[in-house]
């Protein structure tokens, strides 16, 4: 493939892959919590097993900041994953905060194996085998799906209840959207100078990530 044809992958990837983008930012989950549908025995299950995937999130941005550090051109990068592990600490709180809301204890939950499984991949992305590139596209790709679907459930003419906004304000406000941007131009960047290898497993690795996103949905409806 040519340079200039990869100056933006990640967006000539979404297209590509449109369907399962969709299905994973605008999955039934989503869009009750959007219309008010949604069932809170529903999101209460997904606060307990995203709260157990977040933290399987902390080795992951840790490697990545490693990698970063070792392995970048540009010294911001560092800046940029250092960003994403303060507000994961901050998540990490709010997940405390939010569960203790609801009547959740945390320490209890029993991690379901499709959390189990998606935990996996990423402790298999936080190999030093791994390169770089390939853990910075797949960590933007996890980010992005959540930011574009609680992005959604706070546009206009959505009718999400009052106890859900603030979950929608974590991953859909615009700092974390700008956040998802800046880890977007990093992982464009370095596609564009990747081995065709490279480029092939990063592919891949959205779509197992896309398709672990819509399990994970489908594992807080129950079914
Ligand atoms: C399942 C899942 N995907 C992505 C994110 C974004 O941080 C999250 N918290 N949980």
């Amino acid at each position: 493939m040519e340079g200039s044809d990869r100056a933006a992958m990640t967006d000539t990837w979404l297209k590509k892959h449109r369907l399962l983008y969709v299905g994973a930012t605008r999955h039934p989950f989503v869009l009750g919590i959007r219309d008010g549908s949604v069932d809170f025995t529903s999101f209460k299950r997904w606060l307990g097993q995203d709260y157990i995937f977040v933290r399987a999130f902390v080795p992951l941005v840790a490697s990545l900041l490693l990698k970063a550090w070792k392995e970048s051109d540009d010294n911001s990068d560092v800046d940029v994953i250092l960003g994403g592990i303060a507000a994961l600490n901050d998540e990490i709180a709010w997940f405390k905060k939010e569960a203790s809301k609801w009547g959740i204890a945390l320490n209890s939950v029993v991690p379901h194996q499709t959390n189990l499984d998606y935990c996996r991949f990423l402790e298999s992305l936080t190999s030093p085998d791994v390169e770089y590139t390939l853990a910075i596209t797949a960590f933007w790709a996890i980010e992005a799906v959540y930011q574009e679907s609680f992005a959604h459930c706070l546009e206009d003419g959505s009718k999400t209840p009052e106890e859900l906004k603030e979950t929608c304000q974590r991953w859909g406000n615009d700092g974390f959207g700008q956040y998802c941007r800046a880890l977007q131009n990093i992982a464009n960047r370095r596609l564009e100078k990747a081995s065709d290898d490279v480029l092939a497993k990063a592919e891949v690795n959205i779509l197992r990530i896309l398709e672990h996103e819509v399990e994970f949905w489908n594992m807080s409806h129950g079914v």
